[in-house]
């Protein structure tokens, strides 16, 4: 898998018990999701679909958050990926947690909106 994106949630993403919202790491896993899939379409690119989202662990502020992305299948103008999710978390005696996965699958769109065949298919 290649890392597509790390960030670190800020107290601002944060629900009233002091975790992560699950709505923020969903769209931080479209971003990741969307980095092959965008150099693989040369050009625009829309999430048509988002399956078995599954939240393991709840993420906290101070969290590292790696987002690592595969290519699970390219067809005729979509791509689906497969996204994982760790968390690094307390330094003193570091601990990596994976907080979630998902598959993810975008399409190629032209100027119009409308499905683009992928480069070479
Ligand atoms: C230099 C580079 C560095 C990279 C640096 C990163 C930068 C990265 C920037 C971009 C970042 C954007 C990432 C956020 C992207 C959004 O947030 S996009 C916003 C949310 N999404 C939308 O608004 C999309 C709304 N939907 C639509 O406009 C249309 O449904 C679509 C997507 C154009 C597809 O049109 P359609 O007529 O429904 O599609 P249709 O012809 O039936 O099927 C087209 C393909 O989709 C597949 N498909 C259709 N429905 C489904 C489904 N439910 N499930 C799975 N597949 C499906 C079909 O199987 C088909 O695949 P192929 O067999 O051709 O491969």
């Amino acid at each position: 898998m290649e890392l597509a994106l790390r960030v670190l949630p800020m107290p601002a993403d944060a629900n009233a018990n002091g975790d992560i919202f699950g709505g923020w790491i969903m769209a931080q896993v479209d971003l990741a999701g969307s980095v092959l899939p965008a150099r693989l379409a040369k050009g625009r690119i829309a999430t048509v679909s988002v399956n078995q989202f599954v939240f393991k662990q709840p993420v906290s502020v101070g969290d590292l958050l790696s987002f690592y992305a595969r290519v699970e299948r390219v067809g005729r103008t979509s791509i689906t990926v497969h996204v994982e999710v760790y968390a690094e978390r307390n330094p003193a005696d570091l601990r990596v947690v994976k907080v979630t996965e998902a598959n993810l699958t975008y399409v190629a769109i032209d100027g119009d909106g409308k499905p683009r065949v992928l480069p070479g298919r």
